[in-house]
């Protein structure tokens, strides 16, 4: 694990443009085991879940190549294979070769996924999904293994009982090569279904209706790209930097945004008094004074992101009064609280109620990123406070952050990774 190193207090300005979506990307590279064609994205973050998805693509004969931003996938060669498990298991998306592998080869067999501990992380209703598609699911040693009779998959109804992003996604993905009409309905709504949707879609798919709460899928043969596919970009990376130059910005300009996507999030920061200029597709953020307290409710999308609620945290910090949070998706999503009071900030915890109060006077200290918005929200506090912090367990902020040390060097940060971040060794289980 890395640390990233920080000197604060410096204020920042300039610009910096958002990479791809990173929850677009870790379900699109899986998706691309579907096609019968290589297939190209661009605008592709350069973060440690995509190097370790074409890890578990090696692991299937798909070559894979990355360089500026651009992946190419070729899965025309693609064998079953187990599964390397440590790769698997360094992060959550990895489930989407659950439906992928699925869609491929009628079966799939993989171990549990991992990702960011934030409170229980269930994979009940994707399970729900592939039996109501005509699967058969079970789980021995920590594994799942789903099978499907000769008939293969069929279109079906699936309601699933909590909107989930991930258990939307893997029932398109099992549906869109299945015989017949998929209904899912109550699914989630979040930009980067749509973004999955219009990928399989320029290949041939017939996916319907996503970015509402019922999906409808008719299955296809055979998926074949055409184009190259442009990734939507990251609002989470948005957010955070959205959070940071207000809270210790001189005029920062955010380009490659979708500010639609950020409604919920920018509207906060206006009622807080933030004066934000918000153009097509980017958004100034002058230096910002005087700011009220708010209070934040999570909510799947178009709601406030759960992805954002510690991100924002250190600028309500800088608020005349006490804000108050609720994470209603991950209620014990609360890994910086401990942190940021090493670092001297008033936040405390109450009944799965975040209380954030005033708190000017950061110093800095050395602190651990439990998971990576805690993370991403250490090195706002970092920014913020006099003297160097240090954070361990940098991996966690790497594997969704985009070059970060350079966005942040290029804002005038002070910003370092001790060492080159590590991944997981090819196959070693
Ligand atoms: C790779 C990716 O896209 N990750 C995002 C995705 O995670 P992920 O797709 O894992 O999150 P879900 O949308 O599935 O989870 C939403 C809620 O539903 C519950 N649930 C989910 C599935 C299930 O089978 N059973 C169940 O009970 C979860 O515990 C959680 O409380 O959406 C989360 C919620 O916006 C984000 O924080 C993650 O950044
Ligand atoms: C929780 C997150 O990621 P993942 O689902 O990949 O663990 C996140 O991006 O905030």
């Amino acid at each position: 694990m890395k640390k990233m190193i920080i000197h604060g207090g410096q204020r920042l300005t300039g610009e910096v443009t958002i990479g791809g979506a990173k929850n677009s990307t870790v379900a699109l590279i899986p998706a691309a085991i579907l096609a019968d064609t290589p297939v190209r994205f661009d605008m592709v973050p350069d973060i440690l879940d995509v190097h370790n998805l074409m890890l578990i693509l090696k692991s299937m004969n798909v070559h894979s190549t990355f360089e500026d931003g651009v992946l190419t996938i070729d899965p025309t060669e693609i064998v079953e294979a187990p599964l390397p498990s440590k790769a698997i298991k360094s992060l959550r998306a990895s489930y989407y070769f659950m439906g992928s592998l699925l869609g491929r080869f009628q079966r799939a067999t993989l171990s549990f996924p991992g990702g960011d501990n934030i409170g229980p992380r269930p994979i009940d209703q994707h399970i729900k999904a592939f039996k109501a598609l005509g699967a058969s699911v079970s789980e021995r040693d920590n594994t799942v293994h789903i099978t499907t009779g000769p008939a293969g998959l069929h279109g079906a109804r699936i309601f699933l009982d909590v909107v989930s992003v991930g258990a939307t996604i893997n029932s398109i993905l099992a549906a869109v090569k299945a015989e017949g009409t998929t209904v899912i309905e109550n699914a989630a709504k979040e930009p980067e279904i749509i973004d999955i949707a219009t990928f399989l879609n320029n290949m041939g798919a017939h996916v319907r209706g996503a970015g509402t709460d019922v999906i409808r899928i008719e299955g296809v043969s055979t998926l074949r790209a055409m184009n190259t596919h442009t990734i939507i970009p990251d609002r989470i990376e948005a957010g955070t930097y959205l959070s940071m130059a207000a809270a210790i910005g001189d005029g920062i300009v955010i380009k490659n945004v979708i500010p639609e996507h950020l409604e919920s999030f920018t509207a906060k920061m206006i009622e807080m008094g933030v004066h934000l200029e918000i153009d097509e597709d980017s958004i100034f953020v002058p230096r910002s004074e005087n700011l009220k307290p708010i209070q934040v409710k999570t909510m799947p999308f178009p709601g406030f992101a759960t992805d954002l609620q510690q991100p924002l945290t250190p600028l309500l910090m800088c608020a005349k009064g006490s804000s108050v949070v609720i994470d209603t998706i991950y209620p014990k999503r609360i890994k910086h609280i401990a942190e940021l009071r090493k670092m001297g900030a008033n936040i405390r915890s109450e009944n799965d109620m975040i209380v954030v109060d005033p708190s000017t006077h950061l110093v800095g200290s050395e602190v651990q990123a439990g998971e990576i918005r805690a993370g991403a929200s250490l090195v706002i506090a970092g920014l913020m406070a006099q003297g160097t912090t240090v954070i361990d367990n940098a991996d966690n902020i790497l594997r969704g952050y985009d070059r970060i040390v350079q966005k942040l060097t290029a804002l005038n940060a002070d910003v370092s990774i001790q060492s080159a971040a590590t991944l997981v060794e090819d196959g070693q289980d």
